[in-house]
């Protein structure tokens, strides 16, 4: 096998033109048949095999810097690194990441994760190695759905400003997640399909450039022009204008092609921008086929490309989305908005019911808040669906345009608490936090799947001002049907009435904690169970009330702990005086890796018996103080 003989970076650049040949297709089926097992992002990465072969044959690693967009595609990066032996464990609990990290490798220049960060990285080293005096190659690596993103144009701008050497590639394969969308995608396509006109202007560049004496002058000249005669050969005219340079369309399956731009894009003074055509899912027809499937893919049968995993429960997800459709149809004000990820927030069925009243707006989190924000002010009720973790993009946006105004724009938040195999840049642990902190904010998380329905309609009706509905991945709970009292707003939901002890749960930890005072009564010990429901407003009635006959309030959520609700309910007992202890469950305050949720919650000890454990704990110190007077 070729593929044993890349032992670590570098290496690929002994091969010869056959093996390098042979080495595309092993790796296309080693990533194939990993990934059949362990989950991961496979349409990707098989679409830039040949792209990431050209880039460890044209630099050298780890001297030169190589930035993966989002990361997702970094597979093939990870095998020319010599981490082939990671993929047995790729995303799960100590074993290797799904993106690139610093600590993983030396050759991982810069981490990634969350869309469109790699152009202003890679600038930020290039400015690096210029007031350092290095010298090293910079390569970033965007794909068309994430330059989309606000910030890839942000740091295109300076890109051209500054005018350093630096190379940008373009992975075009019209596919973000979902179909690309919008006017740059448009405009990318309106040079990809021009191939015929493009090779004709790349020809008649080659034989200007061929005129004896001055051709190559004439064509700078031309490039750097503005005259519409720069139109007859250079395409890209966009990033050509801006100042970068523009070279391509490059086939991004041709490896030959791909490394003599390569060798172009390095002679280039200044920006270049290389805009290399590939097809997302290469190689593996379930995935030509259905890219969206397998972009991010749990594990599957290889022969059909079907996955291994049944799904038995409705999701919040899907919850989230049958609500959105039988919403949609009784209010006709309802529009849903999603940042390019119209599959992952369930949105499908309601763009193909109401057209009209569903807008992808590209990876573009801050602009879809404040875009939400118009709607409402012009008299719309906008549901913008999103991963808490792509929330943060969109934070000064919830506060300027949407909270200060109070414009009843609904946040459905999903993603939110640990979502286990992306890992730290992904998890959705910060939204109670950063969400509950703002005037004019209202924050829900439900018990389980009804009670998500009950309250989406409650926000979707609400007129005062922003409210955040936040629910996990995965399964939807379906425990404790039978309560199902009104959503009141500011209310919390007491389930059930004892003394001693009470436990105070948000969301989706109500299983948990209902689980916790199953044992805590195994075990002789009273506990009331109380489901928040609101974050903020925090009942305060209800704690109040609970302070009369309980000694010890437990709060459990799935949130870092500054700022969560436990600390509110902290500072709220000891602010009134409240005679009563407080322990509150959280997640660290700290980033958590990848990994399956239940063992990452018995790591934060945030699993049921953890929190049995934890109880008991401090049940015994209380008692023990009590009896000491
Ligand atoms: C801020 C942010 N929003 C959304 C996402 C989710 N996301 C991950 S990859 C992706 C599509 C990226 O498309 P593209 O850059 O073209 O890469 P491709 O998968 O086509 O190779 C999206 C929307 C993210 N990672 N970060
Ligand atoms: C890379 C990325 O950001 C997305 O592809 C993400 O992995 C999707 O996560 P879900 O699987 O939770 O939809
Ligand atoms: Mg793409």
């Amino acid at each position: 096998m070729i593929l044993e003989k890349i032992q670590r970076e570098n290496d690929i650049q002994k091969l010869n033109k056959e093996e390098l040949a042979i080495l595309a297709s092993e790796i296309r089926e080693f990533l194939i048949e990993k990934i059949s097992h362990t989950g991961g992002h496979l349409a990707s990465n098989l679409g830039v095999v040949e792209l990431t072969m050209a880039m460890h044959l044209c630099f050298h690693l780890p001297e030169d810097k190589m930035i993966w967009d989002v990361g997702h595609q970094s597979y093939t990066h990870k095998i020319l690194t010599g981490r082939r032996e990671g993929f047995d464990d790729l995303r799960k609990y100590g074993g290797m990441s799904g993106f690139p990290k610093r600590n993983e490798s030396k050759c991982d220049a810069f981490n990634t994760g969350h869309s469109s960060t790699s152009i202003s990285a890679g600038l930020g080293y290039v400015k690096a190695r210029e007031i350092r005096k290095e010298n090293y190659r910079v390569i970033s690596v965007i794909g068309d759905g994430a330059l989309t993103g606000g910030m890839a144009f942000e740091a295109l701008n300076n890109a051209a400003h500054l005018g350093k050497n630096f190379i940008i590639v373009l992975n075009d394969n019209r596919m973000s997640i979902s179909e690309n969308v919008g006017g740059m995608s448009r405009y990318l396509d309106g040079i990809r399909t021009a191939d015929v006109y493009n090779r004709l202007k790349r020809n008649l560049e080659k034989a200007l450039r061929k005129i004896p004496g001055g051709g190559e002058q004439i064509v700078s000249h031309l490039r750097k022009t503005k005259s519409s005669i720069k139109q007859l050969f250079v395409p890209g005219m966009f990033f050509e204008d801006m100042g970068l340079t523009y070279l391509g369309p490059v086939d991004g399956h041709n490896l030959k092609e791909l490394v003599r731009a390569f060798k172009e894009a390095k002679r280039v003074k200044g920006a270049v921008l290389l805009h290399v055509v590939t097809k997302k899912g290469k190689g593996y027809l379930p995935a030509e086929r259905e890219p969206s499937r397998f972009h991010g893919t749990g594990p599957f049968d290889i022969r059909t490309g079907s996955p291994l995993e049944k799904k038995e429960k409705d999701t919040y997800t899907d919850v989230f989305g049958k609500i959105m459709c039988d919403m949609g149809k009784k209010e006709p004000s309802l529009v849903a908005i999603t940042a390019a990820m119209e599959d992952g927030t369930g949105l499908g069925e309601f763009h193909r019911r109401f057209p009209d009243r569903f807008f992808d707006v590209g990876i573009a989190e801050g602009h879809a808040v404040t875009f939400a924000a118009g709607l409402a002010a012009g008299g719309l009720k906008p549901v913008f669906a999103v991963y808490s973790s792509f929330l943060q993009r969109g934070y000064d946006q919830i506060i300027h345009d949407v909270a200060l105004q109070n414009l009843p724009v609904v946040f459905a938040v999903d993603r939110a608490g640990l979502v286990g195999s992306d890992g730290e840049t992904h998890q959705g642990i910060f939204d109670l936090s950063y969400l509950s902190m703002i005037p004019n904010m209202t924050v829900l998380s439900p018990k389980n799947k009804w009670e998500l329905a009950d309250m989406l309609r409650f926000a979707i009706a609400y007129q005062d001002g922003p409210v955040a509905v936040r629910y996990p991945r995965g399964a939807a709970y379906d425990g404790y049907k039978e309560f199902r009292s009104p959503v009141l707003y500011g209310k919390s939901e007491a389930v059930f009435e004892e003394e001693d002890i009470a436990i105070l749960s948000v969301g989706h930890m109500f299983e948990t904690a209902a689980k916790v005072r199953k044992k805590l009564k195994e075990a002789g010990l009273n506990a009331s169970l109380i489901n928040a429901r609101f974050v903020k407003p925090m009942d305060e009635e209800m704690l109040v009330t609970l302070a009369k006959d309980h000694r010890l309030f437990v709060t459990i959520e799935e949130n870092v702990k500054t700022g969560g609700f436990g600390e509110r309910v902290m500072d709220f007992a000891e602010r009134m005086e409240l005679p009563v202890r407080v322990l509150a469950v959280t997640l660290p305050d700290d980033y958590i890796e990848h990994g399956s949720v239940s063992v990452l919650r018995k790591e934060v000890m945030l699993d049921d018996e953890s929190v049995y454990k934890q109880i008991l704990t401090v049940y015994a110190g209380m008692q023990h103080t009590e009896e000491k007077r």
